[in-house]
């Protein structure tokens, strides 16, 4: 007989459902992308321990984590591929369309307007905005920059159900308002301000400068670390 390949407590009170924790979280994506390269070699079956040396984790970690969604691999078979691969893809809402819409076409959203890396995982830019009239008109990659004025209509026209916030900190509120009142429930946002929005909508800042600085913060505990340092720093 075949046991589950995961621990007692996964199943039942511990099924989908549960709030995930950030940290596992996290991971969904490393393990979706493992899953995904295994399905491009046609590998229909897949053991913790492969898994999770293809992921870069230990398979107790791995085990806990696919958990959250429930009890589906099978001790001495191991996981179904496609399965897990599909359970991941719901659980972070990729089996859903996202049309992005990109607001702000400056250095960054021009940037990221021609990134191809997004339509690979599900997400869709359809639509790039700005208020500079020297801008609207112009080609970034196959979009056509639009005018901020008509951001409503085309957001309805493109079916949008997502935004990227790359403009001026000033304007960004302003902008994001007129999101939300236009439907979006999910925001990404580069601009270094803190933004209000309704309980309902989900906005998330990128901010590579507290990035750099956790960065240098771990360097420099590295450097305080080796031997000698105090010494070196003091001359
Ligand atoms: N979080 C990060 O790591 C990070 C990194 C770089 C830049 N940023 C921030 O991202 C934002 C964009 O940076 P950038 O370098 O692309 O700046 P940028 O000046 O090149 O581009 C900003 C664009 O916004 C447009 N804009 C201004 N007001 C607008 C409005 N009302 N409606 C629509 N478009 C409007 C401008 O015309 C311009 O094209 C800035 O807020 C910047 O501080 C964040």
């Amino acid at each position: 007989m075949t046991t589950p390949d995961f621990p007692e407590t996964a199943s039942g009170a511990e099924g989908p459902g549960r709030e995930i924790p950030p940290a596992s979280l996290a991971r969904l994506p490393i393990y979706l992308r493992a899953l995904n390269a295994m399905l491009a070699d046609s590998v229909e079956r897949v053991s913790s321990e492969e898994l999770a040396e293809a992921a870069g984790v230990k398979s107790a970690m791995l085990r806990k984590d696919l958990s959250y969604l429930g009890s589906f691999g099978t001790r001495g078979v191991g996981y179904d591929v496609q399965f897990v691969s599909h359970k991941i893809s719901a659980l972070l809402g990729l089996t859903q369309e996202w049309r992005v819409a990109i607001v702000g076409a400056g250095n960054l959203g021009r940037a990221l307007a021609r990134y191809s890396g997004f339509t690979t995982r599900g997400f869709e830019v359809v639509a790039l905005f700005d208020a500079d009239q020297g801008i609207v008109g112009t080609q970034v990659g196959w979009l056509t920059v639009s005018h901020v004025d008509d951001l409503e209509t085309e957001l309805k026209r493109t079916g949008t159900n997502m935004a990227v916030l790359s403009v001026p900190a000033v304007v960004a509120q302003e902008l994001c308002d007129r999101l939300v009142a236009a439907g979006v429930t999910s925001i990404l946002s580069f601009a270094p301000v803190v933004l209000q929005v309704p309980a309902h909508v989900q906005v998330r800042k990128v901010d590579m400068g507290t990035e750099l600085q956790i960065l240098a913060y771990h360097a420099q505990r590295a450097q305080e670390a080796e031997p000698g340092s105090r010494a070196r720093s003091a001359q």
